[in-house]
């Protein structure tokens, strides 16, 4: 059974910088969907990777049969880990069902580490972020910010009417928004 932590918030809220943190300190392997369907993106011989992009520069979302096929294997990359950071998934409503079909009796949803943030201020993070990215740019995260109000934030009012969600203002610094996550992590594993 793969124990995992959703971590879901705006495009430019910090999932990438608190899991690669969380991974360093509490033993979680830190499985970005984003990065791992960019990899696959550039990997020869990928079926997808057109599909792929034109989602990545839409800020629309690829269908989940292709994202959940790449966590899980990621997943079974990694039998003995603690638990996974599963990072900007699910996204809409087809990642929800479709990891819900393919996942379930497979794994434990510990909670949802929810980054709030406001937009304007994730927006310049995203600019500013000299990752090369093709989504990491005005026209594109335009529709990012559409695709998160419209479809992921329904997702975390689901999780949250089941008590799942622990929200963290991610708006401050690195170092403050970090000292809060890891109390979340200590107060849902007794720590
Ligand atoms: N708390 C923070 N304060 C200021 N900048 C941040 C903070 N968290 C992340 N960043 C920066 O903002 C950009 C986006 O962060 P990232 O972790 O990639 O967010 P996400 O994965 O949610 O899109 C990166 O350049 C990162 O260094
Ligand atoms: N569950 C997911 C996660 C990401 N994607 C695609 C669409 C997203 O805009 C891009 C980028 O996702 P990523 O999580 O890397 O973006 P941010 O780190 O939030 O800026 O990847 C997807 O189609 N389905
Ligand atoms: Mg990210």
């Amino acid at each position: 059974m793969f124990n995992v932590v959703f971590v879901l918030g705006p495009p430019g809220s910090g999932k990438g910088t608190i899991c690669s943190k969380i991974q360093e300190n509490l033993g979680y392997v830190h499985l970005s969907a984003g990065d791992l369907l960019r990899a696959e993106r550039e990997r020869a011989g990928s079926q997808f990777g057109a599909l792929i992009e034109s989602h990545i520069k839409n800020g629309s979302i690829v269908p989940v049969e292709i994202t959940c096929s790449l966590l899980e294997n990621a997943m079974n990359l990694h039998k003995t880990a603690n638990g996974f950071l599963v990072d900007g998934f699910p996204r809409n409503a087809d990642n929800l069902s479709g990891w819900s079909k393919q996942m379930s009796g497979k794994v434990h949803e510990q909670f949802v580490l929810f980054l709030s943030c406001p937009v304007d201020i994730c927006i310049n993070r995203c600019l500013n972020r000299g990752e090369g990215r093709t989504d990491d740019n005005v026209d594109s995260l335009k529709k990012r910010v559409e695709t998160y109000n419209n479809q992921t934030f329904p997702i975390i009012e689901h999780f949250g009417k089941l008590n799942m969600v622990r929200k963290v203002d991610s708006e401050r610094p690195v170092e403050e928004v970090y000292e809060d996550v890891v109390k979340v992590f200590e107060a849902a594993n007794q720590m």
